[in-house]
C-alpha cells in the first residue's frame, strides 16, 4: 500500500482555497489511494484531526470538524482538479443526499476510529453505503471528466509536440541556415581579417611611399634649384657658344683652306715620293742592276792574312796576291797579285751594320715595286751564311732580319700616305737539285715533293709550298728559326748538309695605295748558296761526289744565266738548274740582283778565293737591262 505523503496539521486546516493546491501536490497519491482503498471500510474516513496521519487506506479523508452550532464541516481534501474539489464541495454544501457521516464530536480521533454504527442500525449503514456509492460514483465521474480534460490536454499538447516537431525542424534548418551563414560569415571575417592585414601593409606601403614622397619632395627642390643654376649656366653657355660658333665658322674656313693644302702637300708628297724612287732607280741604275760586293771574313786566330791586300782608298779593290818560287832557282821568288774591283769591298773589320747600310738602298727598291735578289757566293766557311743570317746578337744580324725590319718600317711609314702592304714569305732548300720545304711543320714521313711552276703571267710557284702571311718582323723572324730548326734537323742526319744545300727565302710584297690608284708587286729574294770548292781539291766521292756535281752544276748555271742575261742573249737556260729556275723571277731585266762574294783569307783558301773572286768578277761584267717597277 503506498503511503500519502505527510501533511503539516496547519496545510489540514487550512481554507479551501488552499486545498486545491493540495489536493494537486496529492495527486498521484490519491489516484493510487482509490484503486486500493477499501470503500467497504468507511471507518477509514474518519476524521483526521491534528497532526495525525489518516488511517492506511484512506487516501481521500474527508476531515470533519466541529461546527459551532453542533454542524460538522467536511473539508474535501484529495482531487486537484478544480470540477472534482467543486462537485465535492457542493455535494457537501448541499448535504442533501449525502449524508455527513456521524461523528462523534469530541471524540478523540486517537485510538476511537470512524464511529460505529450500531448492529441493528442496518438502515444507517447502508445510508452509509450509499453516501460511500455515491461519493465514489461523484469521483469517478469527477475522474472521468478529469480523464477527458487530461486528454484534451494530451491532445493539446501532442498538438503542441507535433507542433514543436516541425518548430524544432524548422529551428534545426535555420539552424542549418545559420551555421552555412556562419561559415560564410567565418569566410566574410577570414577575408575581413586578410583585407585588414592588407590593409597593415598598404598603410606601411603607404607610409614608406609617404616617406620616398618626401625625400623626393626634397629631391625635387633641390633639382629645382640646381635647374635654376644650370638654365643660368646654359644662358652664359649659349651666349658663349654663340661666340665660339663664330669663332668655328672661322676656323672651319681656316680647316677647309689646311686642308686643301695639305691635299696640295699630299699631292705633292706622292709626286715627290714617285720621284724619289725615280731617282732612287736611276741611282740603282747607275750602279748597275747587278752589282757584286766582295766581303772578307777575319782570320779564324785573328791578325792579318799575308795575301789579301785592299786598297783602302776607294774600297773597291781587293788583291790576291801569290809569292811564287823561281822554277830555275837562279831568279829571286816573285809575287803574283790579282786585281779585282767590284761594287765595293768589306774587309774583316767590316760590321753587319757597315755592309747592310750599302744593301738597304736595294731593300727599299723592294718596297717601290721592283724585284730585288740577294745571294751570297764562296766557299764553305768563307762567311755567306753569317753575312745573309748573322748571328742571333742585334749588332751581329745578317742582312736577312735587317731587311725585313727595314720592309716593315718603310711599309708602316709609307701607310701614311696611303699604301697598304701584304707579306708572304716562304724558305726553301734546294738539296741536289731536290726543293725542300724549311717551312714545314708536318710529319717527317708524309713531307711533300715540290715542283716549280710558271703561271701564265711569268710568275714563278712552287708547288706543296708553305707560304705564310706575315704582317709583322717578329713573325719572320719566328719563319727564319723554323727554317733553322728544319735545316739543322737534315743537318744531324747528314753531315754538313748545310754547305751543301741552297737556301732561298724569299718575301712576297704586294702595295696598293687605294687613294692613288696605284698597286705594286715585288719580290725579295735573299740566298745563301751552296760552298762553291772545287771538285779537284774535295776529291768527293760516291754520295759526296754527286752533291758537288749537284752545287757546281748550278752554281756553274748561275754564271752561265747572268752571263745570257747580261749578252742579251734570246735564250737564257734558266730551267738548266733548280737555282736558277727558281730565280728567274729575281735575275731577269726586270730586277736588281746582289751578289755577296765571300772570301776565305786563310793562305790554304787561295786557289778557292781566286776561284771566287773570277766567278763574282765575271758577273760584275755584266750589265743586265734597266730594270723597271712591277706598277699598274
Ligand atoms: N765577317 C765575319 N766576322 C766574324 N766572323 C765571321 C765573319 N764571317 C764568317 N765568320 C765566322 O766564320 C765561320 C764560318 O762562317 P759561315 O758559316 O757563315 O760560312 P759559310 O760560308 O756560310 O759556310 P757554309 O757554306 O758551310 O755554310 C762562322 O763561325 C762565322 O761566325
Amino acid at each position: 500500500m503506498s503511503r500519502l505523503p505527510v501533511m503539516s496539521s496547519k496545510r489540514v486546516l487550512t481554507s479551501s482555497s488552499s486545498s486545491s493546491e493540495n489536493a494537486q501536490d496529492f495527486a498521484p497519491a490519491q489516484k493510487k489511494s482509490r484503486k486500493d482503498s477499501d470503500p467497504v471500510k468507511p471507518q477509514a474516513a474518519a476524521t483526521v484531526i491534528g497532526t495525525k496521519r489518516p488511517p492506511v487506506g484512506s487516501t481521500r479523508p474527508i476531515l470533519s470538524k466541529p461546527v459551532r452550532g453542533g454542524g460538522a464541516a467536511t473539508v474535501a481534501v484529495g482531487p486537484s482538479r478544480g470540477v472534482l474539489k467543486s462537485s465535492v464541495a457542493s455535494t457537501a454544501a448541499k448535504g442533501g443526499n449525502m449524508k455527513q457521516p456521524v461523528a462523534t464530536t469530541g471524540t478523540k480521533a486517537g485510538g476511537t476510529g470512524a464511529p460505529r454504527r450500531h448492529a441493528w442500525d442496518l438502515k444507517g449503514k447502508v445510508s452509509d453505503m450509499e453516501d460511500k456509492i455515491r461519493n465514489y460514483q461523484t469521483r469517478v465521474k469527477s475522474v472521468n471528466q478529469e480523464n477527458e480534460v487530461l486528454k484534451g490536454t494530451m491532445a493539446q499538447s501532442q498538438g503542441k509536440v507535433v507542433e514543436m516537431e516541425r518548430e524544432l525542424v524548422r529551428q534545426r534548418s535555420q539552424i542549418s541556415d545559420y551555421e552555412n551563414e556562419l561559415q560564410v560569415l567565418s569566410g566574410v571575417r577570414d577575408e575581413l581579417e586578410k583585407v585588414s592585414t592588407d590593409k597593415n601593409c598598404l598603410q606601411k606601403e603607404l607610409s614608406n611611399l609617404e616617406a620616398k614622397y618626401k625625400v623626393m619632395e626634397t629631391l625635387r627642390d633641390s633639382q629645382e634649384t640646381e635647374l635654376q643654376t644650370l638654365k643660368m649656366k646654359l644662358s652664359v653657355q649659349e651666349s658663349t657658344l654663340a661666340r665660339l660658333q663664330a669663332t668655328l665658322r672661322d676656323t672651319e674656313e681656316e680647316v677647309r683652306c689646311l686642308k686643301d693644302t695639305v691635299a696640295q702637300q699630299k699631292d705633292e708628297l706622292h709626286a715627290g715620293e714617285m720621284e724619289r724612287r725615280r731617282l732612287h732607280n736611276s741611282i740603282q741604275e747607275l750602279k748597275g742592276n747587278i752589282r757584286v760586293f766582295c766581303r772578307v771574313r777575319p782570320l779564324v786566330g785573328g791578325g792579318l792574312s799575308k795575301h789579301i791586300q785592299f786598297t783602302p782608298s776607294d774600297n773597291k779593290t781587293v788583291t790576291l796576291a801569290k809569292t811564287e818560287e823561281s822554277h830555275t832557282g837562279k831568279t829571286a821568288e816573285t809575287q803574283k797579285n790579282y786585281n779585282f774591283s767590284f761594287d765595293r769591298v768589306f774587309g774583316p773589320q767590316a760590321s753587319q751594320q757597315e755592309v747592310f747600310e750599302e744593301i738597304s738602298l736595294l731593300v727599299q727598291s723592294a718596297l717601290d715595286g721592283y724585284n730585288v735578289c740577294c745571294f751570297a757566293y764562296g766557299q764553305t766557311g768563307s762567311g755567306k751564311t753569317y753575312t745573309m743570317e748573322g748571328d742571333e746578337f742585334d749588332e751581329t744580324r745578317g742582312v736577312i732580319p735587317r731587311a725585313v725590319q727595314q720592309i716593315f718600317k718603310a711599309a708602316e711609314k709609307l701607310g701614311a700616305q696611303g699604301w697598304e702592304f701584304t707579306f708572304t714569305a716562304s724558305f726553301v732548300e734546294i738539296y741536289n737539285e731536290t726543293l725542300r720545304d724549311l717551312l714545314y711543320t708536318g710529319k717527317a714521313s708524309k713531307r711533300p715533293e715540290h715542283e716549280i711552276r710558271k703561271s701564265s703571267n711569268n710568275e714563278i710557284t712552287i708547288t706543296n709550298l708553305t707560304y705564310e702571311k706575315v704582317s709583322c718582323e717578329d713573325q719572320v723572324l719566328g719563319l727564319i728559326a723554323l727554317a733553322n730548326q728544319n735545316r739543322s734537323t737534315a743537318q744531324t742526319a747528314q753531315n754538313d748538309r748545310s754547305s751543301r744545300s741552297h737556301s732561298v727565302f724569299q718575301l712576297d710584297i704586294e702595295g696598293v695605295n687605294a687613294g692613288r690608284d696605284v698597286k705594286c708587286k715585288s719580290t725579295l729574294c735573299l740566298v745563301d748558296l751552296a760552298g762553291s770548292e772545287r771538285m779537284v781539291k774535295s776529291q768527293s766521292q760516291g754520295e759526296r761526289f754527286k752533291e758537288m756535281t749537284a752545287i757546281n752544276g748550278s752554281l756553274s748555271n748561275l754564271g752561265i744565266v747572268i752571263a745570257a742575261l747580261a749578252n742579251k742573249e734570246s735564250y737564257v737556260p734558266y730551267r738548266n738548274s733548280k737555282l736558277t729556275y727558281l730565280l728567274q723571277g729575281c735575275l731577269g731585266g726586270n730586277s736588281k740582283t746582289l751578289m755577296f762574294v765571300n772570301i776565305a783569307p786563310e793562305t790554304d783558301s787561295f786557289g778557292e778565293s781566286l776561284n771566287s773572286l773570277r766567278f763574282a768578277s765575271k758577273v760584275n761584267d755584266c750589265v743586265i737591262g734597266t730594270a723597271s717597277a712591277n706598277r699598274k
